[in-house]
């Protein structure tokens, strides 16, 4: 059974220029997700990939409970949130856990690395235990004279171990990381994510991936979305993507972002074109404006979502 079960969400914010849109009876708000559906296993990582305001972070504030779904569906455990009210948050935050980007900044400046490990705990009013800032801080592989450390002493990341293992001190069932090597050194990413592989093996914490970054994805996910203008482009195992992209934007992502395979993709796939805003979409498929492989009737109507097999992707001319 799936941990989490998202169907057909549809999140939006209110337009600006609400004067605007009322003279010109456009309506009052937009989509920034406009339609999207997954399911994360327990114990399972999902990568959730897409240019800036693709739609990401809407997706993950509103899974957080930060904001509420225009439409929709989302099951967490076998039971419907999206319209859960204060008293099932705190207890559902307890199981949702949030690492959230930029390592230090998120950390308060006045709190020693001790008691940003177990403050979750205290929030949520249980006892911490003796030791337990030392247990947390062994989880991610930080030594117990970190302890009495502030965060302006830590590299970076080290403050995304604390970042880890503070996610990890109430024992969720779902972690999701928002970009969580922005910022790192090559080989520090490598650390972080062998760190969030190891964890995971050990708790069996679902985790929710959000990045731009296609090799994060490639190293530590199990399946993928990849999210143009508030919708899912193409979704499946992150072993078939990779393999055989259909959808030309992911293609083209591909090209751009990992090293280029002497064999296969020696290509770079160029964009062309600025993205669109969610806001004035364009008529039909949302890519055709940047798409390398566009054709004239790419503007008529909006496609349709295929999923042979399983691998899902929307795209009229998908490629071979
Ligand atoms: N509070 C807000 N009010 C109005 N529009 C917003 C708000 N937050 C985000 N948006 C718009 O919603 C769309 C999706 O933004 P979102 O931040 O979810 O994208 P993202 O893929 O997470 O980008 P990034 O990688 O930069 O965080 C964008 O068009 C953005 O401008």
């Amino acid at each position: 059974m799936s941990l989490l079960k998202v169907e057909d969400l549809r999140v939006s914010y209110r337009r600006i220029g609400m004067l605007r849109a009322a003279i010109s009876r456009e309506p009052a708000t937009f989509d920034a997700v406009a339609g999207v559906s997954f399911e994360i296993e327990a114990g399972k990582t999902m990568g959730l990939v897409g240019e800036s305001g693709s739609g990401k972070s809407t997706i993950a504030r509103t899974l957080i409970g930060l904001k509420r779904p225009a439409a929709g569906s989302i099951r967490f455990d076998g039971r419907e949130i999206g319209d859960a009210g204060r008293t099932e948050w705190a207890r559902l935050r307890r199981e949702m856990s949030m690492m959230w980007q930029d390592p230090i900044g998120s950390l308060s400046p006045r709190l020693t690395v001790g008691s940003l490990v177990t403050e979750p705990l205290k929030i949520h009013g249980r006892r911490v235990p003796e030791g337990e800032a030392a247990r947390l801080l062994k989880l991610v592989g930080l030594p117990p004279e970190f302890a009495p450390r502030y965060p302006h002493q830590l590299s970076g990341g080290q403050a995304r171990r604390v970042g880890v293992a503070r996610a990890l001190a109430l024992d969720p069932k779902l972690l999701i990381a928002d970009e969580p090597t922005a910022a790192l050194d090559m080989s520090v990413q490598g650390e972080v994510l062998n760190l969030l592989a190891e964890v995971q093996r050990r708790s069996g914490v679902a985790i929710l991936v959000i990045t731009h970054n296609l090799n994060v994805v490639r190293h530590i996910t199990d399946t993928m979305a990849i999210m143009y203008l508030g919708r899912f482009v193409e979704h499946g195992t992150t072993a078939e993507i990779f393999e055989r992209p259909r959808h030309p934007y992911t293609e083209a992502l591909l090209s751009a972002n990992l090293e280029p395979d002497p064999d296969r993709r020696a290509e770079r796939v160029e964009l062309s074109g600025e993205v669109p805003s969610p806001v004035n979409r364009p008529s039909g498929c949302d890519f055709h404006t940047r798409c390398p492989h566009a054709r004239s009737d790419c503007s008529d109507a909006p496609p349709a979502w295929s999923a042979p097999g399983g691998h899902g992707y929307r795209c009229f001319y998908p490629l071979g």
